[in-house]
């Protein structure tokens, strides 16, 4: 049976759950289970802590864990990422009051508060800055106003929290992250029962981000169509019953999906259709 790690709280935990289960997976009815077995697919899940999952994959008793990519860097755990989900993309930044500090070399000598201590005295480490690190569990915008840090490293998403603590960021971001499946380092990942695994949350992924497109042109406009429309292979080409006209089907990403339709009608196609794909196995 293949045992997996799932968040249990915090920003992964939903779209986490949400992803498994558009997989096709079982999960767990009520937020205080801390695991549930899916029969069918021969599958465990354990809710766990997600800060605390790359270590228990790192351990080897658990085959396959979701956690973020700041999590896992942050452990220094033995375990290594092995598929990007696409969910709870942020950045990792330091912020100060604005003008307390403009590039990395101004943290030297001060205090920077954080929930992410991994990384952020091995950035300093590898920087070459002698500056002293805070453990906070969270809220670490507030650090500052209360005088126990000149400087934070946190998360930033869309910027939000920072703005309302009258902080900016400065420097380059120290890491980009987002959700990820992690496994042992050196582990097997071709694994058959892994590899059905990735498969599948690969499919959900290709079901986001792509939709199926129809639609009919001349045949002497077909390089151009499919050009437009080349698809993940190549796209599916079929007769009409009117000589002189193709219909073409291919998957097209779903955020250019309004741009290619506006210029395959430029170029002639009709009856140009958009349909979700739900699941899909490339
Ligand atoms: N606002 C956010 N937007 C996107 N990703 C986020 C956000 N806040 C945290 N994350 C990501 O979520 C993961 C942290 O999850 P974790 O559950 O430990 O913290 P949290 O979501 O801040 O929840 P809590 O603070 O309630 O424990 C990290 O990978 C982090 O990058
Ligand atoms: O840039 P934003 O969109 O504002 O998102 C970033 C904020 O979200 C997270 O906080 P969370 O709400 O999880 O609280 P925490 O600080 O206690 O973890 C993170 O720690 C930042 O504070
Ligand atoms: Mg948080």
């Amino acid at each position: 049976m293949l045992r997996i790690a799932v968040p249990n709280k915090g920003s992964l935990s939903g779209p986490a759950a949400d992803m498994l289960h558009e997989a096709g997976y079982r999960q767990r009815r009520e937020s205080k289970e801390l695991r549930t077995v899916d029969p069918v697919n021969d599958v465990e899940f354990f809710y766990l802590r997600p800060r605390d999952i790359a270590i228990y994959v790192s351990s080897g008793r658990l085959d396959i864990g979701i956690t973020g990519r700041d999590l896992l860097i942050d452990s220094g755990a033995h375990a290594e990422e092995i598929l990007p989900l696409g969910f709870a993309r942020s950045t990792f930044r330091f912020a100060s009051k604005p003008g307390a500090a403009e590039s990395l070399a101004d943290l030297a000598g001060k205090t920077v508060a954080t929930s992410y201590e991994g990384i952020v005295a091995k950035h300093l480490a590898d920087s070459g800055v002698d500056a002293s690190v805070v453990h906070l569990d969270g809220a670490v915008e507030t650090a500052i106003e209360l005088g126990v840090a000149e400087v934070i490293a946190d998360v930033v998403e869309t910027g939000t929290s920072l703005r309302n603590a009258g902080l900016e960021v400065f420097g380059e971001p120290i890491m980009t992250s987002e959700a990820i499946v992690v496994r042992r380092a050196g582990a097997d990942v071709e694994e058959p029962k892994v590899q059905q695994f990735l498969r599948r949350l690969q499919g959900v992924l290709v079901a986001r981000t792509y939709v199926m497109m129809d639609y009919d042109c001349r045949v002497e406009q077909l390089e151009k169509a499919v050009a437009l429309t080349p698809g993940l292979e190549s796209p599916t080409v079929s007769p009409l019953h009117n000589e002189g006209w193709v219909a073409v089907r291919a998957m097209v990403p779903t955020k250019d999906a309004q741009r290619i339709m506006d210029d395959l009608y430029d170029i002639g196609a009709r009856a140009i259709l958009t349909t979700a794909i739900h699941a899909c196995r490339l």
